[in-house]
């Protein structure tokens, strides 16, 4: 069998670099191309050097025209601008995508469910099997407990995160209110300050921590009355994303167009 040759976007970030490592780790698996935006500094470096490793003969480049003939799949870990772009010209290919990307909007979100009108896309806050294990839980006991155990998802990230809440809590709260068979846009209550008044029965709170170089924490809090059940989820290592987004990688090559889940990939939907 050939190997799935994998494009990787946002080549010089955090997720990047430990992606190209990751490649470069596992049988099967080549990287064929790495992206950065037109302003990057990494552009012209060897990928491999760029992620700590030695050279891998893949240049890092702005453009990607070329590399995307030739790949199977592409793995996004950048901007919503960037993936929202990316997501288009992959779709007008053909060629599979994988999206790690947090903090879109209403409209990359629109935008990115017609590209996956045209190429199989997974699209997850998180990658890792620990988080989608919660989120199937917490839809579980959301379904299990009334409103009488009030819902609050807390995040906690490294000082360099720039969207709020992550990604991860926003699926959390999906998750949640999918239990509580509502909607979360109309349920959800984010940054309280001040006068706020009491809490709203049935609402699903969140807050944001930012400091060091926390790589991802997440709590699921239900709050009931002289009891409260905490579901926690604690990454460690950013491998655990890029192991996640491989899988994605091998699962949603050569699938049908459509917008597909980290449940979907991992078998968790029906949990
Ligand atoms: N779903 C998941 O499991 C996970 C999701 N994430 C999400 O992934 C995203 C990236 O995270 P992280 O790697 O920590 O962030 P970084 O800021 O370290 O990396 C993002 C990279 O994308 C680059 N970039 C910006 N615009 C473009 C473009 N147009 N084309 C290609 N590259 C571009 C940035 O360049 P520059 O720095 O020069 O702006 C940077 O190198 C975030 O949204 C984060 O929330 C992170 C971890 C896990
Ligand atoms: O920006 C990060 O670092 C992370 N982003 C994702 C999110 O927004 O939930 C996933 C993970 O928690 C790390």
């Amino acid at each position: 069998m050939s190997d799935l040759r994998i494009v990787i976007a946002g080549a010089g970030g955090r997720m990047g670099r430990t992606l190209i490592k990751a490649i470069c780790d596992h049988e099967g698996l080549t990287l064929a191309g790495a992206l950065e935006h037109a302003g990057s500094t990494h552009l012209g470096a060897d990928a491999g050097v760029v992620a700590g490793l030695p050279a891998v003969g893949v240049t890092v480049e702005a453009d990607g025209t070329a590399s995307l003939a030739g790949a199977d799949v592409v793995i996004d870990f950048s901007s919503p601008a960037a993936s929202v772009h990316l997501a288009e010209r992959a779709a007008a290919r053909g060629v599979a995508m994988v999206i790690g990307t947090t903090g879109f909007s209403a409209q990359d979100n629109a935008a990115l469910g017609a590209a996956a009108g045209r190429t199989a896309i997974v699209k997850s806050g998180n990658m890792s099997l620990g988080v989608n294990l919660l989120a199937a839980l917490t839809r579980r006991v959301a379904a299990t407990l009334d409103d009488t155990f009030d819902i609050e998802i807390l995040e906690m990230h490294h000082n360099k995160k720039v969207d709020a809440p992550s990604g991860t809590a926003l699926l959390l709260g999906e998750a949640a209110a999918k239990g509580r068979q509502r909607d979360l846009d109309a349920w959800s209550e984010r940054g309280r300050d001040g006068q706020t008044g009491a809490r709203k029965a049935g609402a699903i709170g969140f807050a944001s921590l930012r400091g060091g170089s926390v790589v991802g924490e997440h709590a699921v809090i239900f709050a009931g009355p002289a009891e409260r059940i905490e579901l926690v989820h604690k990454a460690e290592d950013r491998m655990i994303f890029a192991h996640g987004a491989l899988v994605a990688a091998r699962w949603v090559t050569g699938r049908q167009p459509g917008l597909y889940s980290m449940a979907d990939v991992l078998g968790l939907s029906d949990f």
